[in-house]
């Protein structure tokens, strides 16, 4: 078989095994995030930088989780990501736009989304529990936001959980 030949064959052979690539540790759940998720898991959300959290989902975690004094002592600008422990596993909240006010940008919502991901990698965290983030009341595409969150998880040892209502 000549070279050529070779080399084509195990494209294909790559390709091939790309194609049947499908990622593990991304999974879609219906249930409530706060009752249906793991209560080992880790969660994760977005917010506006000025942790107003007045509306949408942010206020359920306000209300179970506190912590407001706590995450402005943080002081992470768009793009970054706070967090609170709590019960032994974490508590994030993306900062995806200034103000409660903005919608967020595909960039600052990528950047926070791989900062999330980051973070995962270096703190260990196995599972993750995350709402439809971004996509309610910040107007994110669905599918975007998925599409987003499976790249930076992609080979990651975090399994993640989009749960919806
Ligand atoms: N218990 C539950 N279990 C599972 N899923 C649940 C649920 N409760 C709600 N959902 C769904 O989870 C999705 C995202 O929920 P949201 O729309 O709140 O979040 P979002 O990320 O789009 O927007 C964030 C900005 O809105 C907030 O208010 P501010 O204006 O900033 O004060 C923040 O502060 C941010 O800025 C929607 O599909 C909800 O139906």
């Amino acid at each position: 078989m000549s070279t050529s030949e070779m080399s084509s064959t195990s494209s294909e052979i790559h390709h091939d095994a790309q194609a049947l690539y499908e990622q593990t540790n991304f999974e879609e759940l219906q249930g409530d995030l706060f009752t249906a998720s793991p209560p080992t898991d880790s969660l994760a959300h977005c917010i506006s930088a000025d942790i107003k959290m007045g509306k949408g989902i942010a206020v359920l975690f306000k209300s179970k989780f506190g912590g407001v004094s706590e995450l402005q002592e943080q002081s992470k600008r768009v793009g970054e990501v706070a967090y609170l422990v709590r019960d032994g596993r974490y508590i994030f909240y993306l900062i995806t736009k200034e103000r409660h006010f903005h919608k967020p940008t595909h960039e600052d919502f990528e950047k926070a989304v791989s900062e999330l991901r980051s973070l995962c990698d270096e703190l260990g965290v196995l599972g993750l529990s995350i709402p439809r983030i971004g996509a309610g009341l910040d107007k994110l595409d669905l599918d975007y936001v998925k599409s987003v969150v499976k790249n930076a998880f992609d080979g990651s040892n975090t399994k993640v959980t989009m749960f919806y209502l």
